[in-house]
């Protein structure tokens, strides 16, 4: 038999140590904090659920995504939740359903997904967000995208980027002014995703009516002017959503860099007509999406929503959010009230169990000499 070392955790799962475990635990409370300013409250969804609930809420969650087990007590699929989302929307369509709407709800835990992205290897990760539960209009997204950014912000984040695409803009194309058929349809998919102008074109000449699309990527202003031209090509087709866009846009502070990519659909999979990514400066991938999107009720119309979710964990590998707080050795027999005062102005306290111990050892820059603390 084989022996597994004590030390061995399962591919992508891994411990976070001192000082990350508490900066990533700061940035999750200012996040929080902020979102809360704002009317969100905070829900606790609990770490996996029935795989149906978790894959029947939201639009394409998909079962082979998820971290399953069997559950001995009901005998029924259990899944690690892979986003917070469908099981803020499971609580929104049960528990809280009849709360009024809109209805403002925050979260921040662990999700764990099957397998990890190209980017890092990490199946688990730190999720925050905020979802604004009864209406995806300009209005809800406005809210939504700027309270991403005040929360990144007051978290400390510089150099933000948000990436701004229309998740279900060829779909509706195609059911509309620009009819494909269904193998055309996931043809055209990979190629915008690939951005290959070259293959567009080669699929057939309804393919290549979508060539604009790949242009009207990049820095927004540029992008959004042609993609108004691609919709005045097509009577106005996609106005709308053009008008969507720019109203979100336009409360956006100049230090944002703003982009478009109409047609980006990674990451977007249950989202509809508006989604966007965020970046850092230096970080390499997102650290943050979010969109518009429905959550099903059972026997009624689903209900829009639209929310946004933070994975923080690249920001705290870089040493972001590294506070450390003074820390001072206090000596055996020392003044208890001076130390409860000293924590009260911010020290961290270390206090020796026994005569002789070492406080810088203990990682201490100060000891307490009788009253005032002294550096090493
Ligand atoms: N939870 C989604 C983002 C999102 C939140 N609300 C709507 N979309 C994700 O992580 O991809």
């Amino acid at each position: 038999m084989t022996m597994i070392p004590p030390s061995l955790l399962p591919e992508g799962l891994s411990d976070r140590l001192p000082p990350q475990a508490e900066a990533s635990a700061r940035l999750a409370r200012r996040v929080l904090d902020t979102v809360a300013t704002h009317g969100y409250e905070r829900v606790m969804p609990p770490l996996a659920e029935f795989e149906d609930t978790l894959t029947q809420r939201l639009k394409s969650m998909r079962a082979q995504d998820l971290v399953r087990a069997v559950d001995p007590v009901s005998q029924r699929t259990l899944a690690f939740r892979p986003d917070m989302t469908a099981q803020v929307g499971r609580i929104a369509a049960t528990r809280l359903r009849s709360a009024p709407r809109p209805l403002r709800l925050s979260y921040a835990g662990p999700v764990i997904r099957q397998k990890a992205s190209q980017l890092r290897p990490e199946r688990e990760k730190m999720q925050l967000g905020a979802e604004l539960i009864g209406s995806d209009s300009n209005a809800a997204a406005v809210e939504i995208v700027n309270i991403a950014i005040e929360a990144l912000t007051a978290a400390g984040v510089t150099g933000i980027t948000i990436d701004f695409t229309l998740p279900d803009l060829i779909d509706a194309l195609a059911a509309g002014p620009l009819p494909l058929g269904a193998e055309e349809l996931e043809a055209v998919r990979a190629e915008l995703d690939a951005k290959d102008a070259g293959a567009l074109v080669a699929i057939s000449p309804a393919a290549a009516a979508y060539l604009p699309l790949i242009e009207a990527t990049g820095p927004f202003h540029a992008a959004m002017e042609r993609l108004e031209a691609f919709s005045a090509s097509l009577d106005g087709a996609i106005d709308s959503r053009i008008a969507g866009l720019r109203a979100i846009a336009k409360p956006i502070g100049w230090d944002i860099t703003l982009t478009l990519d109409p047609t980006e659909r990674h990451g977007f999979e249950f989202q509809n007509w508006f989604g966007f990514s965020i970046f850092a400066e230096g970080f390499i991938g997102e650290i943050g999406r979010g969109g518009s999107y429905a959550i099903a009720r059972a026997g009624e119309t689903d209900e829009p929503a639209m929310g946004f979710s933070l994975y923080p964990d690249p920001l705290i590998d870089a040493g972001f959010g590294d506070e450390r707080p003074r820390r001072l050795f206090l000596p055996v027999g020392h003044d208890a009230v001076r130390a409860a005062a000293l924590r009260a102005e911010g020290w961290h306290t270390v206090a020796a169990l026994a005569d002789g111990e070492d406080g810088a050892a203990q990682r201490c820059s100060h000891w307490l000499d009788g009253s005032e603390p002294r550096a090493y």
